[in-house]
């Protein structure tokens, strides 16, 4: 028997609870993972509450990322005893996730613990903070270099928000942290941020265009405020759109992007095949100051992930949390 986070929804309605589950339940695969920490990311949110149409079977055991010691395997590429992580994959959606103290998994998801970080460190980081890479490589890929001016990152203090800022400061970008929240301005200034801006002038409907001024974005927000980021994002930007957490909706216009060559690059986590998942692993080792990771991040164990869901999608957590299951 183990301990596990499981969310069932039938005629009583939709919950979430700590259970004690049984590895008979578990589902198939060809890797069986002791898991020492998993997280509590945005989507995580959407799946313990139910404010999204993340789980799409039940029961689940939610948890879209984790860290752990394989216990068994028959995947050659790995064997008992080695420390892996796991991000995504629709794991905590479709297929019984992180937030238990085992998860047998498709050995093909699996990548080795990066040498530079321990079992805590690579949780502070999470999917949140592996997506934060992944809107980077999209802009250097794009071709924005330090020298091209400001980088805009929106939800600066939420999960992606942090690890985005204290990578990108790092790398020699000027950054420009976009916050609702003005008391954490000391926060994002150690981070690496240059300069902490309003929220709200970015969340009303805006004009097609405005004054330019950002070199490249990354956006976690959506909704209005990817509209007027990119309304605001110089000639040839880039902006990496990776999140909804205003919406789901895009109330723009072409006009960034047929006037200006503005670039709008999509950034998917879950799917990402794995060569860029090990490059991004592979530079968060080089790129990320693991200092900061205590600032960012904080612990907790598998009961206290429930309530604070919903204080995630509220907009009420700095940074990421990290869940030990066997707290
Ligand atoms: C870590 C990552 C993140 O945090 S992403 C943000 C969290 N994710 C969400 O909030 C997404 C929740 N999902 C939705 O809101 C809905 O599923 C939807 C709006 C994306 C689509 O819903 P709708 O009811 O309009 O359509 P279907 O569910 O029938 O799907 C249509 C079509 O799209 C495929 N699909 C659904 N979800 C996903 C997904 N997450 N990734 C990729 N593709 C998805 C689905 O299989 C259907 O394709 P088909 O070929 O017709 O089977
Ligand atoms: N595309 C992908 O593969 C991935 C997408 N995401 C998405 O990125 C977003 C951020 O994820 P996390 O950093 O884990 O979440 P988080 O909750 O830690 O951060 C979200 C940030 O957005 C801010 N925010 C909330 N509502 C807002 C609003 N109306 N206007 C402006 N800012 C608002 C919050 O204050 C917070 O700073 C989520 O939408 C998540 O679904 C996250 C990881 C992977």
């Amino acid at each position: 028997m183990f301990k596990g986070i499981l969310i069932e929804k039938d005629e009583s309605g939709y919950r979430a609870s700590v259970q004690e589950l049984d590895e008979a339940q578990l589902p198939e695969g060809n890797v069986t993972v002791r898991v020492s920490h998993s997280t509590l990311n945005y989507k995580d949110g959407l799946a313990i509450t139910g404010k999204g149409p993340v789980v799409r079977k039940f029961p689940m055991v939610p948890g879209i990322d984790l860290v752990g010691v394989v216990e068994e395997s028959t995947h050659p590429a790995y064997q008992a005893g080695d420390s892996v992580v796991l991000n995504g994959w629709g794991v905590g959606e479709v297929h019984w996730g992180g937030l238990a103290q085992k998860a047998r998994l498709n050995g093909d998801w699996l990548v080795p613990l990066p040498p530079a970080f321990t079992p805590q460190q690579a949780m502070a980081i999470g999917t949140a903070g592996y997506t934060a890479m992944l809107c980077v490589l999209a802009l250097e890929r794009h071709g924005v270099r330090p020298e091209h001016g400001e980088i805009l990152v929106t939800g600066a203090a939420g999960g992606v928000g942090s690890v985005a800022i204290a990578v990108l400061a790092k790398l020699g970008y000027t950054v420009v942290a976009a916050t609702g929240r003005p008391q954490d301005a000391d926060y994002l200034k150690s981070l690496g941020a240059t300069e902490v801006v309003e929220r709200a002038l970015f969340s009303s409907p805006g004009k097609p265009l405005g004054k330019e001024r950002w070199a490249g974005a990354v956006d976690v927000v959506g909704s209005h405020v990817l509209a007027n980021v990119c309304a605001t994002t110089k000639y040839r930007g880039v902006v990496a759109a990776c999140g909804l957490a205003a919406g789901m909706d895009f109330p723009a216009t072409v006009a960034p992007f047929i006037l200006r060559g503005v670039t709008l690059a999509g950034v998917d986590s879950v799917m990402c095949p794995r060569a860029e998942r090990l490059v991004a692993w592979q530079r968060l080792g080089t790129d990320l100051d693991v200092a900061k990771l205590g600032q960012i991040s904080r612990e907790v164990g598998l009961a206290e992930a429930i309530p604070l869901a919903d204080s995630l999608l509220k907009g009420e957590v700095r940074g990421r949390i990290v869940v030990d299951v066997n707290r």
